[in-house]
């Protein structure tokens, strides 16, 4: 049987082991409503990031030269310390709306193991996406009633491994897949808890390839054509699945709240219906999606201005339809690792045109962080090892593939670049290593976590060998 465990799942009622589950550590600036630059003098600079005496950039007490010098490069560095803060402000955030509340780490922004046992030690649950996110959440130690499983093509077989790992929750994407789950769960005379991905149809406000809520998507059911309240009554019909919540993500890298509380109207109306059709729907699951500053020219609004307005609307939109608060759940990846990750590069061969542009190729590229290629991403640099120098000429930053696309970022300003220094790609911590591809056969880079000054290896490099692997012998 795969009933789930009782007794863990919303923080509000004091069950989840937020606070016994914590580590203690020193915040290096805990303020929501500062920016992540508001101390500092350079504002490419994040939150716990300094240029030390040496002139060296320093990421968690650690001194960016002599990490790239010990790990080689590309490397991709977390301030673990920047990732626990985030997640505490989000848990701090939610306490203060009063209603129940959960909190769920997008896997996807950024899965390893490290990852999720630092997020799973600070008290949240796991959104995964594929067996393989769900077996590294597993095998970093997170217990499966504390794994959500989305996707809007889960094989048979990963449902199947699913229930057999007693995943906490299932967030069915579409009715082909109610229909199997519901089918497996009675073949193996268990329920299994789940929520129905809904698409709202509302305007998230960003990139359109991010872009999740309105009715053209590939995720959810439908609300506009009443696809979704037609799923509500069939669910209602089926044996092995007890629908608990309702779920929308309506996009990424999101700063204007307005999509988020048209998504609240329409769900609020939804989540009604359900509750007529007599489903015991405890959970309204917003997604994740709030933004984060990649450069001067992102705005986020503060984390708890967010949440608290988020939830005021939900508290006016539910008693307009006289039903009873939910428990609020988040879903956030970006937001939680983004700018917690910082990438050092060892910049390589230049080419200057004059009146045209400098190019200067670093040791990685789009095979590391596709997403300029992607989204037309922007990023702010640095050279970690000249940093105090003055930032005076434009260049643009080139990776090694084959293809003109691969650029990781146009015309910011740098010192001069000499073969050797050491650029630092800031605010990569979210959808770089996890979309890593091994394009031109390039290894992906070693990952490691800082924290009060001490650095360890939380993701190995790719050696030449793990990418013949898979080649079978000749
Ligand atoms: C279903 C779902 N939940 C949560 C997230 C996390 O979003 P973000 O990284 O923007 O917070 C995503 C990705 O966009 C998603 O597809
Ligand atoms: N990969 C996207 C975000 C996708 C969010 C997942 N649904 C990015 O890098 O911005």
């Amino acid at each position: 049987m795969f009933f789930q465990k009782k007794g863990a799942f919303f923080h509000g009622q004091k069950s989840v082991g937020y606070e016994k589950l914590s580590i203690k550590h020193i915040f290096i600036q805990t303020g929501d409503e500062m920016s992540d630059n508001a101390l500092l003098l350079d504002e490419r600079l994040r939150e716990g990031q300094w240029v030390g005496d040496n002139g060296h950039l320093w990421i968690g007490q650690c001194d960016a030269v002599e990490l790239a010098n010990t790990y080689g490069t590309p490397l991709i560095v977390y301030d673990e310390t920047q990732i626990r803060t985030n997640i505490r402000r989000y848990l701090d955030a939610l306490k203060k709306t009063e209603l129940n509340y959960r909190l769920t780490y997008a896997s996807k922004a950024f899965c390893s193991k490290a990852m999720c046992h630092v997020a799973y030690s600070e008290g949240c649950f796991i959104d995964v996406v594929s067996a393989g996110e769900m077996m590294t959440a597993l095998a970093a130690g997170v217990p499966a009633s504390y794994l959500h499983f989305h996707g809007n093509n889960k094989s048979l077989d990963e449902l199947r491994l699913a229930l057999k790992q007693e995943v906490g929750l299932i967030i069915v994407d579409n009715k082909d897949e109610l229909l199997a789950l519901s089918r497996l769960a009675e073949e193996a005379n268990g329920q299994v808890d789940i929520q129905l991905r809904i698409a709202p149809g509302v305007e998230a406000h960003t990139h359109e390839y991010i872009s999740t809520g309105q009715q053209d998507s590939k995720f959810g059911f439908d609300w506009q054509s009443d696809q979704a309240i037609e799923a509500l009554r069939l669910a209602a019909t089926l044996p092995g699945i007890r629908v608990t919540g309702l779920h929308a993500h309506i996009g990424s890298q999101i700063f204007d709240a307005s999509g988020f509380h048209d998504a609240v109207e329409r769900m609020a109306e939804l989540y009604k219906e359900g509750l007529l059709l007599g489903h015991s729907l405890q959970v309204l699951n917003m997604g994740g999606g709030l933004g984060i500053r990649y450069t001067s020219e992102d705005t986020p609004q503060p984390l708890e201005k967010m949440i608290l307005g988020l939830a005021e609307a939900i508290k006016r939109i539910f008693t307009q339809f006289d039903i009873p608060f939910p428990a609020l759940e988040l879903e956030p990846g970006r937001s939680i690792v983004g700018n917690a990750g910082t990438t050092l590069y060892r910049a390589g061969w230049r080419k200057q045109v004059d009146g045209v542009r400098n190019y200067v190729a670093i040791d990685g590229g789009m095979t590391d962080n596709p997403r300029l290629a992607l989204y037309g991403a922007k990023y702010e640099a640095m050279l970690a090892n000249r940093a105090s120098e003055a930032a005076d000429t434009l260049w643009s930053i080139a990776g090694k593939c084959c293809e003109s696309g691969d650029m990781i970022a146009w015309d910011v300003p740098l010192p001069n670049p000499e073969p050797g220094d050491l650029i630092a790609i800031f605010a990569t911590g979210a959808y770089n290593y996890s979309m890593a591809s091994h394009y031109n056969r390039l290894p992906k880079p070693a990952v490691v976590f800082v924290r009060e000054g001490q650095a360890r290896l939380v993701a190995r490099r790719e050696t030449w060998e793990d990418l013949i692997r898979n080649d079978v012998s000749l």
